[in-house]
């Protein structure tokens, strides 16, 4: 499916096609921080993007020679994608098809070498939570453990020796068949590792996504795979700051936060807040958004004032990677599907904590008193 409306592609390469070199480079020290080098892209990579229409862009975040640690290095891959068939597809033609692409997008990772890869949240769907209609939307809900899209994943972990998260609508099979917004993370053998559920549930603009789950019962854990401790924020959780601090509480080095959100709300917000979490929580972030208008059969409203209509908006992709140093990719396009590569130095974090010192300066047991007072029934604000 194609984006409805002519789109803006993107801002970086706004800067680039209208300032002259020199201006450019001192605007993307302020607003990118360091220049992070790109890596190169392999001839079959380059086939492959150029064959199947997506965009392709890698770099590679160095840390200081340290005497006593060898350098950590892992690469991992953001994939932010439209939807291929149209909502009105039967179900299972819509989500053979996104498999399709998907499986196509994956190769292109492992053939840059991509240890740990993470997908669009609800990435096996349209983001169909806006129409708060249950059918067919709530027959794309799978098993976190055995559901379709999993077992297609785990094959491809396998075969390409990537940890791949995977977030999905899941179904509780266990427990009621209710429904959560999970992040499944699958390790590079294949096993299903463990899962996530998001934390925070937007009742904002049509995302009326109370309407099929509640918000999360999984904490805040992090996974120790073979390339390193993820966890991930999903989407709305990045305006939570207290749900990044968590992640970095509890060791996470990258927190990937797979994101379905469009260009009216949040895209002023997009380039700060997962930013804002690298920097202050010492992890690289990576912030990964789905791309393209999707219509649905149905008008809907959200009791928001605005007229009945039948598409959420554009998604506006412009995913990116932040390192601890608050250094950063460009966004990939705001129109097309692509992928990110980025070689990153796990060193960096601890190196970040070492000289900037915000895990030392941070006060968690001041905040943990205080919070503790705020959230009784009977606390007073401290106004003086
Ligand atoms: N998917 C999701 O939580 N979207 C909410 C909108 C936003 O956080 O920008």
């Amino acid at each position: 499916m194609r984006t409805a409306k002519p789109q803006f592609e993107s801002l970086e390469k706004c800067l680039s096609d209208h300032l002259p070199p020199k201006e450019l480079a001192e605007v993307k020290r302020i607003l990118y921080g360091k220049d992070i080098p790109k890596l190169d892209i392999n001839v079959e990579t380059k086939r492959l993007a150029e064959e199947h229409d997506f965009e392709i862009q890698s770099y590679n975040f160095e840390a200081n020679v340290e005497q006593l640690r060898a350098p950590r290095i892992v690469k991992i891959g953001l994939i932010q994608n439209q939807i291929v068939l149209p909502t009105t597809s039967p179900v299972k033609a819509q989500q053979d098809a996104l498999y399709n692409r998907i499986a196509t997008l994956i190769k292109a990772a492992a053939s840059c070498g991509v240890n740990i890869l993470c997908l669009q949240e609800a990435w096996t769907m349209p983001f169909a939570f806006c129409t708060r209609e249950r059918l067919p939307w709530c027959e794309f809900a799978e098993s976190a453990e055995e559901g379709p899209s999993i077992v297609f994943i785990q094959k491809l972990c396998v075969q390409y020796n990537m940890v791949i998260v995977s977030p999905i609508l899941e179904r509780d099979n266990n427990n009621g068949e209710v429904l959560w917004n999970t992040a499944v993370v699958i390790s590079n053998t294949g096993h299903v590792l463990g899962k996530h559920r998001k934390n925070h549930i937007p009742r904002v603009g049509d995302f009326n996504e109370s309407t099929y789950y509640m918000e999360g019962n999984t904490g805040h854990p992090v996974f120790q795979t073979h390339f390193g401790r993820i966890a991930i924020n999903i989407c709305y959780g990045r305006h939570h700051p207290q749900n990044w601090l968590m992640f970095g509480v509890n060791g996470a080095e990258v927190v990937f936060n797979p994101s379905a959100t469009v260009g009216d709300l949040s895209e002023p917000l997009w380039g700060i807040e997962a930013r804002n979490a690298a920097i202050a929580n010492s992890y690289f972030t990576c912030a990964i958004n789905r791309v393209g208008t999707e219509v649905f059969p149905q008008e809907f409203t959200s009791g928001d004032g605005q007229p009945a209509h039948r598409d959420f908006g554009h998604f506006y992709g412009s995913s990116y990677v932040t390192g601890p140093d608050g250094s950063r990719t460009p966004g990939l396009s705001r129109t097309r599907d692509g992928l990110l590569v980025a070689q990153l130095d796990l060193n960096l974090c601890r190196q970040m904590k070492d000289s900037w010192g915000f895990r030392l300066t941070q006060r968690l047991d001041l905040y943990a008193k205080s919070l503790t007072e705020a959230t009784n029934g009977d606390h007073v604000p401290q106004i003086i």
